[in-house]
């Protein structure tokens, strides 16, 4: 059964302000890295080998590299790495039929060799080798899983660990990814304390691991992260100084006497794309640029609405930033009950039971004990009825 919320709640639907977030950025420009420097990072070209995979004909098996039929004199031993006696000596023919060389996996076969024969399948006696050459060649022949030119990942794609090193292995020495969104974060509050055991009315931070964690998976970084008092001037110097892409302040949204952010905005002439979001919680949530270009977002300091605000806008910002294609929200049958918010959306956490996400109790706007133990948080849209899919937000 559901229950609804008595308070009415204004602003954007949260549906207009995730898509404003998301489509109000464009992906910052292209630079090249080496595939490493590029992980996490999103594809502005696509990628092709370089050379070859594997690179050389390769030795499939341990065993004897042969040519002609057997029986066959042993003339040499190649191990991985090691250059083979036999090109290396210059004879054009290479190996020639009535011979074989022993040879490690991964070695470079001589030139002339038709097939490797492994161990299992042969015999030595001295210098010669009987065995039967099976239908299998046990040899990689380079370019056999990519040729030169072939696509290895293409644009709009992360460079994940596997791209990058499927990248290294054709060769290629550069990328073209989009550069990294660097974002400042300003934690406000006097009451706040960064570290150590709080004191009566203090409250430790909530904000700056969950806000690395979002830049992070969303293809950003967090560059600069400090504590600021309740000060106007202060911050009103922080917000002029920003260095970054985006700057993301927590706290100081709301109505209070302590609360400058969203006047100092006005004041300095920054543009609003979403002021308050009509969800619970995180309301007094908010997106504006400076006329400098940077962008800000602002996060409620309710801890659970904050990390609400960072899946609402920061997330979606982020992500466009660093060029990532948009893509739709997973959904999933949600199940229980949750007090709906007439006009606006609930964002409740839930745990998955099979396909089923079901409702977990508590999440009100300031404890995190319930999203901790959330799988992803469900947006609840006021005609939401038990059974009938959501879109989940993952928690970080
Ligand atoms: N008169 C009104 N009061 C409030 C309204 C309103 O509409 N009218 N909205 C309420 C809602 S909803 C929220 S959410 C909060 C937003 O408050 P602020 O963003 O201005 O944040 P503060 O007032 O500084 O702090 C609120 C709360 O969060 C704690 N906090 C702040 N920063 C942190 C942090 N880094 N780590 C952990 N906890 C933090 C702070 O101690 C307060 O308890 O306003 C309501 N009021
Ligand atoms: O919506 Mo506030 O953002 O409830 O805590």
């Amino acid at each position: 059964m559901q229950t609804t919320s008595r308070r009415p709640v204004t602003g954007l639907s949260w549906a207009d302000a995730h898509t404003t977030a998301r489509d109000s950025a464009h992906p910052l420009p292209p630079e090249e890295v080496s595939p490493d420097a590029a992980r996490g990072r999103i594809l502005a070209a696509p990628v092709h080998a370089c050379s070859p995979v594997p690179a050389f004909d390769a030795a499939a098996m341990d065993g004897y590299a042969v040519a002609g039929r057997g029986p066959w004199t042993v003339i040499g031993l190649i191990l991985a790495g090691a250059e083979s006696e036999i090109d290396a000596g210059n004879r054009r023919s290479g190996l020639r039929a009535g011979f074989a060389v022993e040879i490690a996996t991964g070695a470079a076969v001589p030139g002339g060799a038709e097939a490797v024969v492994p161990y299992e399948d042969c015999r030595r006696d001295g210098v010669v080798v009987t065995g039967t050459r099976g239908p299998r060649k046990h040899i990689r022949r380079a370019g056999d899983d990519v040729a030169v030119g072939a696509l290895i990942a293409e644009a709009g794609r992360v460079v994940t660990a596997t791209v990058a090193a499927a990248a290294v292995q054709a060769g290629v020495e550069v990328v073209r990814v989009h550069r990294r969104p660097v974002v400042e974060l300003l934690v406000t509050g006097d009451e706040v304390v960064m570290s150590g055991r709080p004191g009566h009315g203090q409250v430790r931070d909530s904000f700056t691991g969950i806000v690395q964690s979002v830049a992070d998976r969303a293809g950003g970084a967090v560059g600069i992260s400090r504590h600021l008092s309740d000060d106007a001037g202060h911050m009103r110097t922080a917000l002029g100084a920003g260095r970054g892409d985006v700057l993301v302040v927590s706290g100081s949204s709301s109505a209070g006497a302590a609360d400058h952010l969203h006047s100092l905005l006005d004041e300095m002439g920054a543009e609003w794309l979403v002021r308050g979001v009509a969800c619970r919680p995180g309301h007094p949530q908010g997106l504006a640029v400076f006329p400098d270009g940077r962008w800000v977002v602002s996060l409620p300091g309710n801890p659970y609405a904050g990390l609400v605000a960072a899946l609402t806008l920061l997330e979606p910002l982020l992500a466009a930033l660093a060029g990532r294609p948009s893509r739709p929200l997973p959904t999933a049958s949600v199940t229980g009950s949750a007090k709906l918010v007439p006009g606006g959306t609930r964002i409740a956490p839930v745990r998955f039971s099979g396909p089923v996400a079901e409702l977990l109790p508590g999440g009100g706007s300031a404890g995190l004990a319930a999203a901790a133990g959330a799988d992803a948080l469900a947006v609840l849209p006021d005609h939401w009825t038990d059974g009938s899919p959501a879109q989940l937000l993952a928690v970080p």
